[in-house]
């Protein structure tokens, strides 16, 4: 079977001027079911990574496998639909709509997915009820704290069922109680199988990863385990 992600000489570089190698070329492999957490100083390429790994940017150089699927091959509807099908995104900033239920903010997330409306309430309510929130599946987020705000936007981001779980600083917003409890949750859904790559400056939830990646002026290095200093 082939990795969830494949790189082969994956870099990026800003056009500039200056031109800014952002992401130098390299080599990662991530299997289904792994849990892995990239680190680095601020400024050493976290984002371009992300921005990568989530087809949200294209690299400059290498092969970028998806699934098995060449990434480079693809027009952007075609970029756009695999990452709505694939990718699920946790982001630090929760991004959900204020003044919607929970219910409705996990089902705008499978608008595009062509299923009927009760299909979609149904899924909604399914995916409430993993991140333990099927009690609040009428709440608004804006009566809800930030940990159940980042339940429901896990919740969407699991909805259809991507291969991989791609969170960015998930923790970011959340005092450390409400934190670990987010962390517990990416911990069960990881046990239950999920692909989860969570990039992060939170030592807490890097310890919490199967296998560390450090970045470093735009270096990956997937041999390292974080030190300290790495995360800062
Ligand atoms: N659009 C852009 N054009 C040119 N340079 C950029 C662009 N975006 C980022 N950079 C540069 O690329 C490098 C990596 O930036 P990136 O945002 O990936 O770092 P990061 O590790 O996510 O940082 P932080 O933790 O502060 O968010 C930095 O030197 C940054 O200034």
């Amino acid at each position: 079977m082939s990795p969830v992600i494949r790189f082969r000489g994956v870099g990026l570089t800003y056009p500039g001027p200056p031109a800014v190698p952002a992401l130098r070329p390299c080599d990662l492999d991530i299997e289904a079911g792994e849990h892995v957490a990239v680190v680095g100083p601020s400024g050493s390429g976290k984002s371009t990574f992300l921005n990568v790994v989530g087809l949200l940017d294209r690299p400059t150089q290498g092969t970028y496998e998806l699934d098995g699927i060449d990434t480079a091959s693809l027009g952007e509807a075609e970029r756009t639909a695999l990452r709505g099908r694939r990718i699920g995104f946790v982001f630090q900033a929760f991004h959900l709509l204020p003044y919607r239920t929970a219910t409705e903010n996990v089902m705008l997330a499978q608008l595009y997915n062509g299923a009927a409306r009760a299909s979609r309430r149904a899924t909604a309510a399914e995916a409430l009820s993993r991140v333990g929130l099927a009690h609040k599946r009428n709440a608004v987020p804006t009566t809800m704290s930030g940990g159940e705000r980042q339940r429901v936007a896990i919740a969407r981001a699991l909805v259809n069922r991507p291969s991989i779980l791609l969170c960015d600083e998930p923790t970011g917003n959340l005092d450390s109680g409400t934190a670990d409890s987010v962390l517990n949750l990416l911990d069960r859904l990881h046990e239950d199988g999920l692909t989860i790559v969570v990039i992060t400056h939170d030592l807490d939830a890097a310890v919490r990863a199967q296998r560390r990646i450090t970045i470093r002026d735009g270096h990956l290095d997937v041999t390292a385990e974080p030190v300290d200093g790495a995360l800062r």
